[in-house]
This record gives structure tokens, C-alpha cells and sequence, in this order.
């Protein structure tokens, strides 16, 4: 069985272009787009397998990159946007017309990663993009149907494209997590 992981990365990824400052993201409505400006390069590109985040047709993952909500500019047809579920920490905006996903904020100013935007490359047409350097929330496909049994083939394609897998997020992710966790709790380590 053929095992799409994602269009964008299925052929292998593409390094960053050095220097790179952002690009516009487009909708895949035929008329009246929404576009948004990214106006910085992306970090912590990664395949996501969790529910929430937006995948294209046939895709097993989701592509999703942070960048500094301060460089996250809606340009067109801004009126088409509508929060996919305001509960989640992530708000994510989807195009009410096709139903891709333009952005995801978090606007909990306690979260470690607030300040963040969540975005997918792939809906820009400028190549240059940080690419994708880890798969998060494997496990998680299957709670998108996948079959239990087909997990150790996709970790398998994962690792040859050369992401390393997680069933969270990456180390660094993580480490930034519990470290805002401990902040809040009062326990964060600092030497005597
Ligand atoms: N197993 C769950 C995991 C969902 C989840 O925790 N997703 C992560 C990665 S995007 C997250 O940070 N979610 C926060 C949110 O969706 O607001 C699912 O697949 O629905
Ligand atoms: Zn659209
Ligand atoms: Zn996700």
C-alpha cells in the first residue's frame, strides 16, 4: 500500500533557502480567495497526524510551521474567514468557501507558544520555506481511521524522508512546554 504522508513532502523535502523572508498564502477558492502575508521564514516545520490540523485531500499528515503572529497579515477576502472551533487553544481560521486552514493563533497569553501563528507552507507558491524536520502526534492518525497495524510502515516512511517521529511534539517543543509549566507552577529550576 501506497503511503501518502503529504503532496509537499512525499517527494522528499527541500532545504530552506538562506535568507528567505516569508510569501503570500492562497485559499484554494476559484475566485475570491483568501490570501494571507507571512513577511518572516518559518520555524519548527513539521508533519502533524492530529485531527485538528489541516490536511489536503488523501494526505495522512498535516504540514505546519510557527511564525511570529506580528508577521501574519490577512491581504484578501478576510471576511471568509471563521474560527473552526473557539475552544481549542489553537483558533484555527479556515476559508469558509474551500475549507483550508489560513492561520492558527493562540490567544491564552499564559501558553508557551503564544505569540506564535500556525501555517502551511505549502499554500505558498514562493519556494525558499523552511522545510519540515519531524513528525508529531503519529499516533494520533489513527484516530483519522488509519489501521493500527499500518503504524510501524508509516513511522518506517517517516524516518526514509528523514523526519524522526513523535507522538507529542519534538524534544525542544516539549523542553518549551513544561519549562512555561514549571514558570507558572513555581518550580522552574534556577541555580543556588
Ligand atoms: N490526539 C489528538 C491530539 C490533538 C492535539 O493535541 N493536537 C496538538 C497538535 S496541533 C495540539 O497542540 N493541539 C492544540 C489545539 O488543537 O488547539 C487528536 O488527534 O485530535
Ligand atoms: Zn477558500
Ligand atoms: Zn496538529
Amino acid at each position: 500500500m501506497a503511503i501518502h504522508i503529504h503532496p509537499a513532502i512525499d517527494a522528499g523535502v527541500q532545504p530552506a533557502t538562506p535568507g528567505f523572508s516569508g510569501g503570500t498564502l492562497t485559499c484554494r477558492c476559484a475566485t475570491d480567495p483568501v490570501t494571507v502575508r507571512i513577511g518572516a521564514q518559518v520555524a519548527h516545520n513539521h508533519a502533524c497526524g492530529c485531527t485538528k490540523c489541516w490536511k489536503p485531500e488523501g494526505a495522512l499528515f498535516s504540514q505546519v510551521a510557527v511564525v511570529a503572529r506580528d508577521k501574519v497579515e490577512v491581504l484578501t477576502n478576510g471576511q471568509k474567514l471563521k474560527i473552526v472551533d473557539p475552544t481549542t487553544t489553537i483558533q484555527r481560521y479556515a476559508c469558509t468557501g474551500c475549507g483550508v486552514h489560513m492561520y492558527g493563533r493562540i490567544e491564552n497569553d499564559k501558553h508557551a507558544f503564544h505569540g506564535l501563528d500556525f501555517v502551511h507552507t505549502e499554500l505558498s507558491r514562493e519556494p525558499g520555506w523552511a522545510p519540515p524536520t519531524f513528525a508529531a502526534f503519529v499516533s494520533s492518525v489513527i484516530e483519522s481511521g488509519v489501521d493500527p497495524a499500518q503504524m510501524d510502515a508509516i513511522r518506517a516512511r517517516l524516518s526514509d524522508l528523514g523526519l524522526p517521529t513523535y507522538d507529542c511534539l519534538s524534544p525542544p517543543l516539549m523542553d518549551a512546554l513544561a519549562t512555561q509549566a514549571a514558570k507558572l507552577a513555581g518550580t522552574l529550576y534556577h541555580p543556588a
